[in-house]
């Protein structure tokens, strides 16, 4: 049977939804890469390099691994995406917060203000990385203390950036929001798939 070419590394189970909107049929790679942001790394930056990170690890994961199974049954070339999401306020990089207490500090840093939602997206093969950083700005009204503790405890923010999701109950939370919904969410759509269309491209080239 042919195999996919497209490689997802991400656990995200919301990138694979993303990916799977869009019409593209992918396998998952499971990756290790530390997100530990450096000194005086700014915050776009950061997550650009975690997304070619992500992307890199699952190309050199594909040629670890002995997969001759692939290789021989798909006649088009491979490629691995990655991404990564930020939450930056004022300059600060918000990433999943640590605990309860983690979380009320990052809601109380954005309720009723307007900060920047980060989406890098990589795409990798053994010859190239191509990386893509979508920004969008989300309002946030006034959140109460009590709404943030209440929210905390309903599992929600635990494994989200900045401590929410916009897909979920913290919709509730924005007041505006100006780019890419999908973005927010994890992956852009709209620059996902013209990314992969140019990198096919190229590939083929
Ligand atoms: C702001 C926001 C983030 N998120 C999610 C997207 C990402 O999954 C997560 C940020 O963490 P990431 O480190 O970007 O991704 P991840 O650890 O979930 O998955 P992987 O590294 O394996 O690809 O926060 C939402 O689901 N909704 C939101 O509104």
């Amino acid at each position: 049977m042919k195999q996919t070419n497209m490689y997802l590394a991400s656990q995200s189970p919301r990138r694979r939804e993303l990916l799977t909107q869009i019409g593209v049929a992918f396998s998952v790679l499971s990756v290790d890469v530390e997100e530990q942001q450096q000194v005086d790394e700014l915050a776009p930056d950061y997550v650009s390099r975690l997304a070619r990170d992500k992307a890199q690890a699952g190309v050199a994961a594909l040629n670890y691994t002995n997969i001759a199974e692939i290789k021989t049954n798909t006649a088009d070339k491979q490629m691995v995406l990655g991404a990564d999401t930020i939450v930056v306020y004022a300059g600060l990089v918000l990433e999943k917060p640590i605990d309860e207490a983690d979380s009320v500090r990052m809601l109380s840093l954005l309720s009723g203000q307007e900060h920047q939602v980060m989406t890098a997206v990589a795409l990798a093969d053994e010859s190239r990385c191509w990386v893509e950083l979508v920004t969008t700005a989300v309002q946030f009204r006034e959140i109460s203390t009590i709404e943030m503790h209440d929210y905390w405890r309903t599992g929600e923010p635990c494994d989200k950036a900045g401590s929410y999701a916009i897909q979920g109950i913290a919709g509730k939370f924005v007041s505006h929001i100006s780019g890419s919904y999908s973005a927010v969410v994890g992956l852009p759509l709209m620059q996902t798939e013209q990314l992969i269309q140019a990198f096919r491209a190229e590939q083929n080239k």
